[in-house]
């Protein structure tokens, strides 16, 4: 993926006009739900067989707690590609001290989204160190969530697959204020214990806490972006500024529509199954 980095600031420099016609003359016809699921089990098989040596380019989509952290950062382990989440990218910019942070704050910390320019900056930031340490492929999570990012990248790269994970709206503000992170290990947790009905007559929605060991209970903290005010803005912001990215990709016959049925042991071996992708340590990593 040499190059992407400086291709990606070239291209957010260019018009919003001529990426639009660009991107709209590259179009085909939307695809089938089933041609997804096709075109993401040959990703898969891909990956396993590594003929041309190149490795995955995925994307991945869903409203904030649906859990695209946990399921893109297992699957960058296992497909042995970087796993780049533009919301950490984020959390590191603020936790440096200056004016920089300050304004990176106030917007974060009110559920807006910061510019496409800021955060292009810091993603390209980030490709152009892996690019010099040789990583090839990315999962990419939290990127692209306007239209004009996912202009921008469809204007340097080529995305093989983009995975919208879904769940229940009351799920999600409930994950989202039962996030815990250790201060000391950075391990993730959730406290949250969810149980609900499922929706349209769907099947009970159940996911058990994931808590953390003894050594880190004391050191438990809590996003500043995590507050049931924010959280809301968050999930207004994504249905009305990310959604179309869904579309978008949709439209390309890129998009691989994936409800989570419940926690990681039960929606993990499932989504190895929609992908496609055989995991060699399956009954360890789905209960982990
Ligand atoms: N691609 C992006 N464009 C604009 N802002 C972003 C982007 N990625 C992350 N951010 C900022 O970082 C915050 C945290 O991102 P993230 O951890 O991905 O949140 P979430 O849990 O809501 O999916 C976002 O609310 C937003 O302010």
């Amino acid at each position: 993926m040499a190059g992407i980095s400086h291709a990606i600031r070239a291209c957010a420099t260019a018009s919003r006009r001529s990426l639009s016609a660009a991107s709209a003359a590259a179009l085909p016809k939307e695809a089938a739900a089933a041609e997804v699921r096709a075109a993401a089990a040959a990703t898969g098989r891909k990956w396993r067989e590594r003929e041309d040596g190149r490795r995955v380019q995925w994307v991945f989509l869903g409203c904030p707690g649906v859990g695209k952290g946990t399921y893109a950062s297992r699957l960058s382990q296992l497909l042995d590609v970087p796993h780049i989440a533009t919301g950490d990218l984020v959390r590191e910019a603020l936790a440096s001290p200056g004016p920089f942070s300050k304004q990176l704050a106030e917007i974060v910390n009110h559920g807006k989204l910061v510019s496409d320019e800021i955060i292009i900056n810091l993603l390209s930031r980030r490709l152009e160190e892996g690019e010099e340490k040789g990583e090839l492929g990315f999962i990419l999570d939290g990127f692209p969530r306007t239209i004009r990012q996912a202009e921008i990248l469809e204007g340097v790269t080529d995305i093989d697959l983009v995975i919208n994970l879904k769940l229940q709206e009351e799920a999600l503000l409930a994950k989202c204020l039962g996030r815990r992170m250790c201060s000391q290990c950075g391990g993730n947790f959730n406290v949250a214990s969810i149980d609900i009905e499922g929706e349209n007559g769907g099947p009970r929605m159940c996911m058990p806490p994931l808590l953390p060991p003894p050594q880190c209970e004391s050191k438990l903290i809590t996003r500043a972006d995590d507050t049931e005010e924010v959280v809301k803005e968050r999930l207004r912001v994504y249905h009305d500024l990310s959604e179309p990215v869904e579309e978008f990709y949709k439209a390309r016959g890129k998009l691989l529509e994936f409800n989570l049925p419940g926690g990681i042991p039960e929606s993990w071996p499932k989504l190895l199954q929609a992908l496609n992708i055989e995991d060699p340590d399956n009954e360890r990593s789905a209960a982990a």
